[in-house]
């Protein structure tokens, strides 16, 4: 067996170019409208075939039992759907903040479910991929598919969009948001009214969770800031912490990214409209 082939499985992160709430279902879950971008950045995926029922993680996450890991979540998902029988050692190279926004927990169940699919030769296609997924988080089809979407319901409803792909400079303001907390948040705009892919273009669109998280986390507000501050429109991804700013070049990129005050964190990376698992799965 070439053990190659089991290596080296992107898993990207992704940025919410805005957020926008335009409702609330009967259970609870909140109606979005948005747009997902990857990014030439993420965690690193390896699989090793495990004789048996096994599925095991080779890596520790802080603060996630192996049950709850949704890499191992996502491997015993694909095997009860395919009635597989052989197991996976999986580990995860963990590159992206969890809690960040930058959808990690997603991108490393998308790339589980892609990877071992076509490694165990299960056969599902990428719609029955994502449907999967959907069980797992509401971001994990977009991953699946891994193209740039505009997204809306919680998630399940997407099409595929072409946005610039500028280079970015990610900043993480060092503080972890629970995405539940924010949906549960009195103050939240839950009634934005529907816009469509034109407005977005135009630049009629935010991310209306940020005020609330600043309001809780100012070192989010004042990350936003310092990006502001460079000359440049910052906004803050999904429910956050990272916050991300466009720049001219990767040159300009970068040299925002050495002036970064040393208490952040911050990457820089280039936007996708496809994903590198899709690269990858072309080289498979
Ligand atoms: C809003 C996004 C945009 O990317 O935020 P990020 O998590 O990436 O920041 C995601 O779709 C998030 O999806 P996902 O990450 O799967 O959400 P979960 O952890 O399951 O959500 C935690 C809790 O937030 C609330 N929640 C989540 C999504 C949604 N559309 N409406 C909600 O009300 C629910 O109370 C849920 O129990
Ligand atoms: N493999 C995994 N990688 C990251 N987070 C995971 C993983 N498995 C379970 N989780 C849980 O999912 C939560 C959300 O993680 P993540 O997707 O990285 O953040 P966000 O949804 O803010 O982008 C984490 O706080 C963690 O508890």
């Amino acid at each position: 067996m070439n053990l190659d082939a089991w290596r080296g499985w992107p898993a990207p992160a992704k940025l919410n170019l805005f957020l926008h709430i335009t409702g609330r279902r009967a259970d609870g879950y909140h109606e979005l409208q948005t747009v997902f971008q990857f990014l030439s950045h993420g965690d690193v995926l390896d699989f090793e075939p495990l004789a048996g029922d096994q599925v095991r993680p080779a890596h520790v996450l802080e603060d996630v039992a192996p049950e709850d890991d949704l890499t191992v979540r996502a491997a015993r998902c694909l095997k009860r759907a395919t009635g597989y029988g052989d197991g996976a050692l999986i580990r995860v190279r963990k590159v992206l903040p969890m809690g960040g926004g930058l959808g990690g927990g997603s991108s490393d169940a998308a790339t589980t479910l892609v990877a071992l699919n076509h490694l165990w030769g299960t056969g599902l296609t990428l719609g029955e991929l994502a449907e999967l997924g959907l069980g797992l988080g509401a971001d994990v089809p977009i991953f699946v598919h891994g193209r740039a979407a505009w997204a809306e319901g919680v998630g399940e409803r997407f099409e595929p969009v072409a946005p610039p792909e500028p280079w970015y400079l990610v900043v993480h303001p060092g503080v972890h948001v629970s995405t539940g907390a924010v949906f549960g948040d009195p103050g939240l705009t839950r009634n934005c009214e529907a816009i469509k892919i034109a407005d977005f273009t135009a630049g009629r669109a935010a991310n209306v969770c940020e005020p609330i998280v600043c309001k809780h986390y100012p070192a989010v507000a004042e990350a936003l800031g310092w990006l502001e501050g460079q000359g440049v429109q910052a906004r803050m991804t999904g429910t956050g912490s990272c916050v991300f700013a466009a720049f001219e070049g990767e040159h300009a990129a970068r040299e925002a990214h050495g002036r970064l005050p040393a208490h952040w964190q911050g990457f820089v990376a280039q936007g996708q409209n496809r994903s590198a698992l899709q690269y990858r799965m072309d080289r498979a």
